[in-house]
């Protein structure tokens, strides 16, 4: 597997996880997710590296059997996607980290660090209202933190978590908490800067600051017909004011991102009253200040409803490290691709590590600017472009 291409590699996971709309969904320790991990674990070996597997289920892959001690180069993504979301997110930069890490080991280099690949089990929070736990586990977040959480089925974290990681466990090394030196990710733009503006790479500067909540709102379930309309405490005719009201009022604040992407009715019968509307409200801004203040505004609204709040994901802006976008900007220069800087409204595991560690990303150009939909794509070219800065860079790193 000598002179493998990190489009091959995605290619071997365009079966995996597939939905009916041609997207993929692979939330964390789900069936696919699993078929998934065991597909990386293949191309570890395959590539002469060392699978290993901690308790959360973040893979990782070494030059060999020896467990680093001494503060490594990490590079890496994450394995799981958003529901009918694209091939690429996370999945490109988890692969291209093996590849780079297999390419430099087998160039023979000096290292002067241990140079380790990571496979994030999970970032999006799709499964459970938990976001970057692959990554925050690796920081020290304690797995007590996340057990208790459930999913839609009913589900614990715990128990798949288990059950998941043992699956793995016969065929990997068992590995145990990482001292890291500096993290590097590669990952699709997932807007449309690069594309637009014509250029090959983009360095990130910033990571906005992420919070997302769940909104309950309760009423009374009661009968369709029977319940006159001014006898009716309708759960959703009340959610459907709130939301109005947030809409509007986050409206006026500049440049603020706000979503609200996931609703859900209980108990979701057309002849019953709803009685209870949850929804999801994810908020985004560079600037803590202004993210603080969008807080404010929603939880004065939830209160004047008399809903519930539950802050489920609070991430800060987060500044990537200064050096490492100069080594980008060198790599991109040693290698004869443009380059420019652009800050990334996505949420990436890189901002949990830059919290701690010097970090930084590079992002290739994504098809269109679309992203967390099915027809999310990037061109080869880009693909590889992505691969061999990535590569560069760590070779210099690790001298
Ligand atoms: N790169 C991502 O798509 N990240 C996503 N996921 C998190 N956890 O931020 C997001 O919503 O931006
Ligand atoms: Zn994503
Ligand atoms: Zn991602």
């Amino acid at each position: 597997m000598q002179d493998k291409k990190i489009t091959d590699l995605l290619e071997s996971f365009q079966a995996i996880g597939r939905t009916k709309n041609q997207g993929y969904t692979r939330t964390v320790y789900d069936q696919a997710w699993c078929q998934a991990q065991k597909q990386c674990v293949n191309i570890i070996k395959e590539l002469g590296l060392v699978p290993w597997v901690d308790e959360i289920g973040n893979l990782y892959a070494t030059a060999d059997l020896t467990w680093p001690k001494e503060p490594v180069i990490l590079v890496g993504s994450h394995l799981d996607t958003v529901v009918d979301g694209g091939l690429y997110d996370g999945l490109y930069g988890a692969l291209a980290a093996v590849l780079s890490v297999s390419q430099i080991v087998k160039s023979g280099q000096r290292m002067g660090r241990p140079l380790v690949a990571v496979i994030f089990s999970e970032e999006e929070g799709s499964r459970f209202d938990a976001t970057f736990t692959g990554s925050q586990y690796l920081l020290g977040r304690h797995l007590k933190d996340f057990e208790h959480l459930v999913d839609a089925r009913g589900q614990t974290f715990g128990q798949i978590r288990q059950a998941a990681v043992a699956a793995l466990s016969p065929f990997v090394q068992t590995a145990s908490r990482l001292k890291i030196a500096q993290y590097l990710e590669l990952h699709i733009e997932q807007g449309p800067i690069l594309e637009k503006a014509g250029t090959d790479i983009g360095i990130v500067t910033t990571i906005v600051g992420q919070e997302r909540f769940l909104i309950q709102l309760a009423g009374q379930a009661n009968h369709a017909g029977t319940t006159p309309m001014d006898c009716r405490d309708d759960a959703l005719r009340r959610a459907v004011g709130l939301l109005a009201d947030l809409y509007r009022e986050l409206a006026q604040i500049p440049d603020l991102r706000y979503t609200i992407g996931k609703v859900q009715l209980e108990p979701n019968v057309a002849n019953v009253i709803p009685g209870l509307v949850t929804f999801a409200l994810d908020l985004r801004h560079q600037d803590q200040s202004v993210l603080s203040e969008a807080v404010g505004v929603v939880a004065e609204l939830v209160d004047r409803y008399r809903a519930k709040l539950e802050r489920t994901t609070a991430v800060m802006p987060t500044q990537m490290d200064a050096g490492l976008q100069e080594e980008i900007a060198g790599a991109c220069q040693s290698v004869g691709l443009t380059h420019q800087f652009l800050p990334s409204g996505a949420g990436h595991d890189a901002q949990v590590m830059g919290e701690q560690v010097p970090t930084a990303m590079i992002f290739v150009p994504s098809v269109g600017g679309v992203s967390h939909v099915p027809e999310e794509t990037t061109t080869p070219a880009d693909l590889e472009n992505g691969q061999r800065v990535l590569t560069a860079v760590l070779a210099k790193l690790v001298g």
